[in-house]
């Protein structure tokens, strides 16, 4: 007889913590695996948490989604890709109209567009849901992101807020337009992850070998930071990173690390995404570059042979100078994340309701912060689609970038790489510069295509009589 209030396919890490935290709401769920051991794992770690009473565990995908009632709400947490598609093709003979399917993966937006598009006719719902927070946020409550169709939504709703962050009280779960619009919120949240895990990175960087600093000195750094306008997870986390000692060798766990970042596709989506809509988002650019480059250990240790160590000596720049610095790249990253968010709900109808987005990002995120608070304010109040022009950021910005300027140019001296901080320092200057220099470019392409150029009061499509460079 079915008895769930909703199933769950997927136990991994994501799936088997939603599921805890789905029973521990109160809810009754039945779970499901591809690999059968994994079900009998989570069931003892469900009984020892007290909540084995709410578990329907299945090893049968049938009886699986009999025992789930209907209308009935199947959560898909698999690994992305393929993976996805295999779940639905074998779920799909055992479900009705009616049923709907929430899938939490990290999802490509396209893909779950189109998975959204083939379910509609069969009318099975598809809630394309990007959750963020790891394994703490979704056992104790992660940041929601949800898109697809209205209605499932809305019968999807109370679950997915019990389960959800809170913050002071309000759920960090929202709607946010039909399709991919949830997995298109959750790519960039992971593209702005990158950006802020890559300049916290940079800045370690910047202590280590420009100011010679112990890991045990950086992260009390990252404690004090942590109190202040940094306020956030990802600095709360690089603290403790910093303060981890080996067991085995007594020193500091993040020397023992190898260099090398591993990534998993988000941050690519939205450097690309960014690149289609025509939207620059340099910050996330270089920091998706940095990983890419950090993993070609055996090329950067051979280059190191033909260069040489770096030369550049020590830095001299003051701690307070460092934490401006971040700031004012964390600011120019978030407005790019922002800023391809806006042109993709134009370009694709989508509505997403950037203070909302905002808002819902304030807890349970990996990026959550206390500068979301300020954002969602600033959009709620209407004041501008890209950040930079937000009054509030607008003082901070003119208080901070002088410090990301000295960094970015201490460290090309010092040669310390800063490709994430540098991007956005360069992003903030092109921005306000009311005459750039792609006149010159739009020269150079008359020159060699006849591509034409505008001359404001004269014409556009105009063209220069240029000399002919044959035979020299
Ligand atoms: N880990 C994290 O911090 C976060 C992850 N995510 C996303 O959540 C999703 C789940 O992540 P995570 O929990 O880390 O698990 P993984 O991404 O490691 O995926 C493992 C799960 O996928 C199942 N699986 C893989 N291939 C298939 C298949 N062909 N058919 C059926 N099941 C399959 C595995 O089953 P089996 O046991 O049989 O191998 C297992 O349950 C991913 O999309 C991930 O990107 C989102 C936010 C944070
Ligand atoms: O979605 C997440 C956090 O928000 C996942 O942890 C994701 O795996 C992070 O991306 P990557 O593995 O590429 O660093």
């Amino acid at each position: 007889m079915a008895s769930a209030d909703i199933g769950l396919v997927g136990l991994a890490v994501m799936g088997s913590n939603l599921a805890l935290n789905i029973a521990e709401k109160g809810y009754t769920i039945a779970v499901h695996n591809r690999t059968a051991a994994r079900i009998d794992d989570f069931v003892a770690e469900a009984k020892s948490q007290g909540l084995s009473e709410r578990v329907v565990p299945e090893a049968d995908l049938a009886a699986f989604v009999a025992s789930v009632k209907r209308p009935r709400s199947i959560i898909i947490m698999v690994k992305a890709g393929a993976p996805v598609d295999a779940m639905i093709a074998q779920l799909l003979p055992h479900l009705e109209p009616g049923d709907a399917i929430l899938e939490c993966g990290n999802s490509l937006y396209a893909d779950t567009d189109r998975r959204f598009a083939a379910l509609e006719p069969k009318a099975i719902g598809y809630l394309g849901v990007g959750v963020s927070g790891g394994e703490e946020g979704a056992r104790h409550g992660p940041a929601i992101m949800v898109g697809g169709s209205e209605e499932q939504w809305h019968n999807a709703q109370p679950i997915l807020e019990a389960i959800a962050a809170k913050f002071k009280g309000e759920p960090c779960c929202a709607y946010l337009g039909r399709g991919g619009a949830g997995h298109f919120v959750k790519t960039i949240h992971n593209g702005i992850e990158y950006g802020d895990m890559q300049m916290i990175a940079e800045v370690y960087g910047v202590m280590r070998d420009g100011l010679g600093m112990s890991p045990a000195a950086a992260s009390e750094v990252f404690r004090k930071w942590n109190e202040g306008p940094l306020n956030s997870y990802l600095i709360e986390i690089t603290g403790h990173v910093l303060a981890a000692i080996d067991e085995e060798t007594g020193t500091p766990l993040v020397d023992l690390i190898l260099d090398k970042a591993g990534q998993k596709g988000t941050g690519v989506w939205s450097a690309i995404v960014a690149q289609q809509l025509g939207v620059p988002a340099t910050a996330i650019e270089g920091a998706v570059a940095a990983r890419s480059i950090s993993s070609r250990k055996d090329e950067r240790l051979a280059a190191e042979a033909v260069y040489g160590q770096r030369g550049g000596g020590s830095v001299s720049v003051s701690l307070e100078t460092l934490e401006q610095a971040l700031l004012a790249g964390k600011i120019v990253s978030y407005a790019q994340g922002f800023a391809v968010m806006a042109k993709a709900s134009e370009d694709k109808g989508w509505n997403l309701p950037l203070a909302t987005i905002a808002r819902i990002w304030r807890a349970g995120c990996i990026i959550r912060s206390r500068f979301l608070d300020q954002m969602s304010a600033a959009y709620a109040r209407g004041e501008a689609t890209n950040l930079l022009m937000v009054p509030d950021f607008v003082s901070v910005m003119k208080a901070s970038h002088p410090a990301l300027r000295e960094v970015v140019a201490a460290g090309a001296r010092a040669e310390l790489p800063l490709p994430c901080l540098s991007a956005a320092l360069s992003y903030f200057d092109a921005y306000r510069q009311g005459r750039g220099t792609a006149n010159l470019i739009q020269g150079q392409r008359d020159f060699f295509g006849a591509h034409g150029f505008e001359i404001p009061g004269r014409g556009t499509n105009l063209h220069g009589t240029w000399p002919s460079t044959l035979g020299k």
